[in-house]
């Protein structure tokens, strides 16, 4: 590479090598000018305001990549469903989701990409619900110039985890549809009036999900199980019973969902709040039992399952162990 620095009073009609940055804090930060304009006279002030008296005249060799071209080249090999971009700023390409789902991001892939000397991934968690339009990861060299054989190793490890799955995805949801069965006597009996069905509707529907039905068997574990087989004998994705998931003797709904279920993954968490969770399938068909604190705290281990359940990835209990970490979720 030869890189010349020019002072800007010098550079009238010269084209500029990259993006030049304007960051006003509290106010703004962006691109100020873009790659390839061409300076004129009234820039110079502008360029002397935003700390530039040089800009670069770049000749790049055959074994090297501008930052705008190696991003871009590194956002096509991660990428795979569920995301799109736009133009490259600033040498940095910003993946956006295009679709409502689960972000999936490969860690062992990403880090080793980021082991290799200048090259930069930052992304949002895996596993999080994501919406359609939400940035999701930021790709791009740390150079203004970089060797191209870095960024070929790159696409070479991404092109070959995508045997398996791309690097980064949106998976969208595949599970429409629920049904409620709130347990308790007190609501049952009218005592109290049901507020889980609210929230959960609310909640749900921010998933595409929809319920469709909901049922008040109150704590007698025959009926609970009779209401669970039903639901999912109606065919629907996902089944949420609520109440007496705790230690009391009225508290049935653990056993019930053991009776009704074909699979148990887990009864508890490693999560606060969300602890006295249970996860279960009957079939296809998910259930969850899910504690008083669903219904009272705004985000409980219910809403760090719920994405990769509806998304149908495979949840073990080794998942959820490894959950506890980080498991404090009102931190
Ligand atoms: N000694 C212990 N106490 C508690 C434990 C424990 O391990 N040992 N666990 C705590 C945790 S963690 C939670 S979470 C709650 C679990 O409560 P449950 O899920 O069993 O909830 P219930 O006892 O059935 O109800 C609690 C409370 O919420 C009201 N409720 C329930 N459902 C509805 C509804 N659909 N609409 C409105 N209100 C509802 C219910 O009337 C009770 O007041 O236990 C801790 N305690
Ligand atoms: O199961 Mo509870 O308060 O941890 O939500």
């Amino acid at each position: 590479m030869v890189k010349k620095e020019i002072p800007v009073e010098q550079a009238i009609g010269m084209t500029l090598a990259h993006d030049l940055t304007r960051i006003v804090p509290g106010e703004f930060k962006g691109r100020a000018f873009a790659k390839g304009h061409v300076i004129r006279e009234a820039d110079i002030p502008v360029l002397l305001d935003i700390g530039k008296r040089f800009i670069y005249v770049l000749e790049i060799g055959p074994d090297e990549l501008h930052e705008n071209d190696a991003a871009l080249m590194m956002a096509e090999s991660l990428a795979g469903d569920g995301l799109e971009w736009g133009d490259v700023h600033e040498g940095k390409v910003v993946l956006k989701a295009s679709t409502d789902g689960m972000l999936w991001v490969n860690r062992e892939v990403v880090t080793e990409m980021n082991l290799i000397d200048g090259i930069s991934i930052t992304t949002r968690s895996s596993l999080i619900h994501v919406s359609k339009g939400t940035s999701v990861a930021g790709v791009r060299p740390i150079p203004l110039v970089i060797e191209r054989s870095k960024v070929a190793k790159v696409v070479e490890i991404g092109n070959a985890a995508k045997a398996n799955r791309s690097v980064i995805d949106v998976i969208s949801y595949k599970m429409k549809t629920a049904a409620l069965v709130t347990t308790g006597s007190e609501i049952q009996s009218g005592r109290i009036q049901d507020k889980s069905g609210a929230v959960l509707r609310e909640k749900l529907d921010g998933y595409g999900v929809q319920v469709v039905r909901q049922v008040f068997p109150g704590d007698e574990q025959a009926a609970i199980v009779r209401e669970i087989v039903s639901a999912a004998e109606l065919g629907v994705d996902l089944i949420l019973v609520t109440g007496g998931m705790s230690v009391d003797p009225d508290d049935r709904s653990p056993a019930s969902i053991r009776d009704a279920a074909t699979q148990v993954v887990t009864y508890g968490t490693p999560m606060l709040p969300g602890s006295m969770l249970m996860l279960a399938y009957r079939g296809k068909t998910a259930i969850f039992g899910l504690p008083g604190a669903v219904l009272h705290d705004a985000r409980t281990s219910f809403d760090v399952l719920l994405p990769r359940v509806l998304a149908r990835m495979k949840v073990t209990k080794a998942d959820i162990a490894d959950l506890g970490v980080g498991g404090w979720l009102n931190a």
